[in-house]
């Protein structure tokens, strides 16, 4: 039996908006107590360095690379999550010495699972310094070695979330998290796991309003509730190889682009794609071992009502009901936060992170590099 452990969780994720901090209890295995949990948000100017960011590392060919000015950027995401591991002990009238392990996922600019090249920047070792307590990081690239595709990570913390899911949240349940970018995780009733990245999340959506002057986002889902389905352009987007092919289980942000300008107004643009993430979610449910009674919605995406009406729409022609992970007594705004913590609680023990039914690896295999506070 493995011992609790205190663990806390970074997260920014593909739509690069902020950094998500969580607090956790865990044992790594079944026992999960959820903490407090914090957000700071990226000021424009970060957003501008990692969408440079991205760019920069198409040029990266092996994963330790850091072209151009990618080094700089590394640092300044480090000393970014430091800021916040200090803010939110401050907060919360906590010290380094009370926490055992710091979860760090990094930001990932590059991801192409059929190079099995994936690079998440963030140095492991400088958090551990700056912040003075042990940091596993690098979570993803071992799985690449064992033959999987690097992600999703998410669903072994589904899985342990799975065992308090509400008596009315019907089996066999989906956790769908819509960050830039979807992936839905499938508990069967005896405990199988099925998961992928089922399409674009939030991406398209912030890049479309953005380049409209609609702002970072669509709050709520105002833009788009005002707009109407292009059918055309929806259709472009559904009948994608990446529905229908052989499965392919993770995407990297470039596997779907937005709408050309002219292609619809900021409005419509918004609505076409608010519907395209709904429907791409279900498109990708049909590969699923069963098909679900529930959907447990977590992410940003859960917070545009537009794509939860379609979804909830959509669903129910199907038989299932779709609930926001608040509803289901979680908190889908810190998931992926709380889930980086209970890796690292894993990766210390040498649990399994992923397996076949994940990542695609070829057997369950633990990953993460361990960067102590002290050398
Ligand atoms: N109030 C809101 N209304 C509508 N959309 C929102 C709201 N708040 C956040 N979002 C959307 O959610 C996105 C952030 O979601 P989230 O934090 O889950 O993404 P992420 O961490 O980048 O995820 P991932 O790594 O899974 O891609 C924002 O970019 C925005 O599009
Ligand atoms: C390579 C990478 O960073 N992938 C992210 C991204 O954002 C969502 C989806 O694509 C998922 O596969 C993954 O993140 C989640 C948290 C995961 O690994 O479970």
């Amino acid at each position: 039996m493995t011992e609790m452990k205190t663990a806390i969780g970074l997260m920014s994720g593909t739509s690069m908006d902020g950094i998500d901090v969580a607090l956790l209890r865990t044992d790594g295995e079944s026992r999960v107590e959820r903490g407090p949990s914090y957000y700071v948000p990226f000021d424009p100017q970060l957003r501008d360095r990692w969408k440079r960011a991205l760019a920069v590392a198409k040029a990266i060919t092996e994963r330790t690379q850091r072209p151009d000015d990618l080094g700089a950027s590394e640092k300044i995401l480090t000393l970014c999550h430091a800021a916040a591991v200090k803010s939110f002990l401050a907060r919360n009238d906590l010290s380094p010495a009370d926490i055992d392990l710091v979860g760090f996922h990094g930001q990932t600019v590059l991801h192409r699972p059929d190079e099995a090249l994936t690079v998440q920047i963030g140095d492991g070792p400088l958090l551990a310094q700056e912040i003075g307590i042990d940091v596993v990081y690098d979570m993803r690239a071992n799985d690449m070695t064992f033959g999987g595709q690097g992600a999703p990570l998410i669903p072994v913390y589904h899985a342990a979330l799975s065992a308090n899911l509400p008596r009315d949240c019907k089996a066999p349940v989906v956790f769908v998290n819509i960050g830039g970018i979807s992936n839905l995780t499938f508990v069967g009733t005896d405990g199988t796991l099925s998961a992928f990245d089922s399409g674009p999340g939030n991406m398209l959506i912030d890049q479309w309003v953005e380049a409209h002057g609609g702002g970072a986002y669509d709050k709520g889902g105002r833009i788009a509730a005002s707009g109407a389905v292009v059918p055309a352009l929806a259709e472009r987007y559904l009948q994608s190889p990446f529905f229908s092919g052989n499965l392919r289980r993770s995407l990297d942000r470039g596997d779907f682009l937005p709408p050309k300008a002219g292609e619809a107004s900021l409005a419509d643009g918004a609505r076409t794609l608010a519907h395209v993430t709904a429907a791409a979610i279900l498109k990708s449910a049909t590969h699923l071992p069963e098909p679900p009674k529930s959907y447990v919605v977590c992410g940003g995406g859960r917070l545009n009502d537009v794509i939860m009406r379609e979804l909830t729409e959509l669903a129910a022609r199907q038989g299932a009901t779709v609930i926001a992970a608040e509803v289901a007594g979680f908190d889908g705004g810190a998931m992926e936060a709380e889930a980086w913590a209970y890796l690292a609680v894993r990766s210390l023990y040498g649990l399994p992170l992923t397996f076949p039914g994940t990542t695609g690896v070829e057997r369950p295999v633990s990953g993460g590099v361990l960067a102590p506070a002290k050398l």
